[in-house]
């Protein structure tokens, strides 16, 4: 039993630390949380076991060296679980116990995200900091600046302290996970928020769209109640989330219910709700134990998940080669929708959970993110199933398949492939790239398989009748491909640069790449010193561009988009700053010298960022002529109206 305790204190460690740390976790919540109970039980069997080193018994992990160290003012704790009804009762009829007497309870969402502690004195934010460990966590004060949604500037001036939780929308989240620069997808949106926090450089926290909801005044204290204190976070500016509300013991479970159905709709990830006595009194009462308060608890609901039949695995090529391996299986609906498709992720994944095809297999849904499984039910399967082979080649060009040292994916290394030139191709008309008008997946496939297309520039070639040879396509299509083609050809360089599908090169650093050039000829000669030079672009990121120039098929692609003289509208000559950092920007009207397209990769270039329509979280509307709408909700909403000569002022380098 000793060296079970033991076993299974590691393994938690381990996780933990890929958890907090590494924000790449290697077991799922719902395992972890079952493995932590395990351990609970047993302490809780051999006190003499128990130890203050224990996985019970503290908060977090330790914090990463990138960050300076805060002192917590006081510990920011964890709280503990409960799993259903029952147990929820028992925790409920404890408190009243400690207490003497029935609490007032308040309950509301738990969001998944990261706690996080601002400071503020004097009315302006002075510290920003990370749980960590619970005593010591992390400085992020200088990405925090940069996060729109947390407030900068309150009017309050002495002392404050507000905790909350920093989350990623799911909208974002999704965006983000899209993002080809990303070494890998994060797993969720609570892993990519921390991911997406705790960067060294603060432009790449800008960019992610981090949100906060504050739930807890640490400072001042003059508030008797929690709900009292949430009011006047809200009034300061801070976002409260809205479902949280007081509750009745008897009504607390039915309250619970209603907002694990209420949840699917929202824009945020939640786990569960947590359940707080409302009173002040009442807390400092009960106080807190080494990992969490007695005074609260989180009710955490299911995962969304179902056990299926796995009935084979198939393998995708994406446009950079990579092989993502998917399970096709027997239709199961999973919170609200059918699911036959579910990701495996990569090799390592398959072969780390021993999934094998006929066997039983959990298959989960988060929200809107892609269903997957994850893992086999091993109680369940029969002894004859055999291992899976992770195949040894590509499933469309038939060339072996690589893995480079100590990376988690296949990949198809003939950048010829047919399945990779169909998904270059369609990445190269897609909206953020050359956004050819009625190129789709679809279109794409057909005009590579019909030999019309090999390398994405031949598209700018095709005549008529070629595009005629599609099947299914009439006169009206027709015309509408050829005018997208052809409008496509004026596009900005960072949006080439984009559509290329050059590995690492999302939509972000290919505008700071477009932002140093004037034309895509420059990129002929560009050396690795010199885009290691930006700001934000790494070795990494440099030898990705510099190596795609020089290999056959990226050398072809870029003389045949020279040869068709689409090189890229290019950018007003400015070198990119962090001037316009933190600040959010929407365009309206429009600009004689200058195209909506090239401000907007001007306004990114120098830190800010652009969104399409104006809120009371715009900064700037940037208006040309003939601004319409946009022009009168930004007055209604007192947003300021700044006009381009402003905007240049303010970047140019003195
Ligand atoms: N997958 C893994 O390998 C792994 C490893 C470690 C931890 N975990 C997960 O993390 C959990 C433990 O982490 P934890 O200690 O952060 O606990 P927790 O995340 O379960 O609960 C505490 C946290 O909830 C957050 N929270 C969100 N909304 C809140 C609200 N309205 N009021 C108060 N707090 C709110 C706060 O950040 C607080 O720190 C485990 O149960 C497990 O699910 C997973
Ligand atoms: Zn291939």
């Amino acid at each position: 039993m000793a060296d079970r305790i033991e076993d299974l204190r590691a393994l938690l460690d381990r996780a933990s630390y890929a958890y907090y740390v590494l924000d790449a976790p290697v077991l799922t919540d719902a395992e972890y949380d079952v493995l932590f109970r395990e351990l609970v039980e047993l302490e809780r069997l051999h006190p003499e076991r128990a130890g203050a080193t224990s996985p019970t018994q503290r908060v977090g992990a330790t914090p990463s060296q990138l960050f300076a160290p805060v002192e917590h003012a006081s510990p920011m704790l964890s709280i503990d679980n409960v799993f259903d009804v029952s147990e929820l009762d028992a925790w409920v009829d404890r408190l009243a116990r400690l207490l003497g007497g029935e609490p007032t309870l308040f309950v509301e969402l738990k969001i998944d995200g990261l706690a996080l502690s601002l400071r503020y004195d004097g009315g302006l934010l002075v510290q920003a900091a990370t749980r960590g460990d619970g005593r010591i966590g992390e400085d992020v004060t200088a990405n925090i600046y940069v996060v729109d949604a947390i407030p900068k500037r309150i009017a309050y001036d002495a002392p404050l302290e507000v905790r909350g939780e920093i989350y990623l929308p799911r909208s974002s989240f999704q965006a983000l996970n899209q993002d080809p620069t990303l070494k890998a997808p994060f797993a969720n949106p609570r892993n990519a928020a921390a991911g997406s926090l705790r960067q060294k450089d603060p432009r790449v926290t800008a960019s992610r769209g981090l949100a906060f909801f504050a739930y807890q005044l640490e400072e001042p204290t003059q508030f008797e109640t929690h709900h009292e204190a949430l009011a006047f976070l809200s009034s300061l500016g801070f976002a409260v989330e809205e479902h949280g509300s007081l509750v009745d013991q008897g009504q607390l479970f039915e309250r619970v219910q209603q907002l694990d159905q209420s949840r699917a709709d929202l824009d945020y990830e939640t786990d569960g709700v947590v359940v707080k006595a409302d009173r002040m009194v009442d807390r400092r009462r009960v106080g807190v134990t080494s990992r969490a308060p007695r005074w609260s608890i989180a009710f955490k609901f299911a995962p969304e998940e179902q056990l299926t039949r796995l009935l084979a695995i198939d393998i995708s090529v994406g446009k950079t080669g990579k092989i993502t391996p998917f399970a096709e299986l027997d239709p199961v609906v999973v919170s609200g929708s059918t699911v036959a498709r579910a990701t495996l992720h990569n090799a390592e994944q398959i072969e780390r959970k021993d999934v094998r095809v006929g066997d039983l297999v959990v298959v989960r849904k988060a929200g809107e993110i892609i269903p997957e499984v994850v893992g086999p039910v091993l109680a369940a399967r029969t002894d004859d199933l055999p291992k899976y082979r992770f195949p040894d080649h590509c499933p469309s060009c038939g060339s072996v398949l690589v893995r480079d040292g100590d990376e988690a994916d296949f990949r198809c290394p003939n950048r010829f492939c047919l399945e990779q030139l169909v998904q270059r191709l369609s990445h190269f008309g897609s909206r953020d790239a050359l956004d050819i008008d009625g190129l789709g997946e679809m279109r794409a496939r057909q005009l590579v398989e019909l030999g019309l297309v090999g390398i994405p520039s031949d598209i700018y070639q095709l005549s008529s009748e070629e595009f005629a040879q599609l099947p299914g396509v009439g006169e009206k299509m027709i015309q509408r491909l050829m005018a997208g083609v052809e409008v496509s050809r004026g596009r900005t360089l960072g949006r080439i640069l984009f559509g290329l599908a050059i590995d690492n090169v999302g939509v972000h650093v290919a505008q700071v790449v477009a932002a140093s050039m004037r034309s895509l000829e420059d990129l002929l000669v560009a050396k690795v010193e010199d885009l290691v030079a930006l700001d934000g672009i790494g070795e990494t990121v440099a030898s990705s561009v510099v190596g795609f120039r020089d290999d056959p098929y990226g050398s072809q692609l870029l003389s045949g988009l020279i040869a068709q003289g689409v090189v890229g509208a290019t950018v007003i000559p400015q070198a990119a700053s962090d001037r316009l950092a933190g600040q959010s920007f929407v365009i309206t009207g429009s600009f004689s010298d200058y195209s909506r397209d090239q401000l907007r990769e001007l306004i990114i270039a120098n830190g800010g960022r652009v969104s399409e329509s104006v809120s009371r979280k715009t900064d700037y509307l940037l208006a040309g002529e003939r601004a319409g709408s946009k022009l009168e909700k930004a007055q209604q909403l007192g947003v300021e109206v700044i006009e381009l000569p402003v905007l240049l002022s303010r970047i140019s380098s003195e």
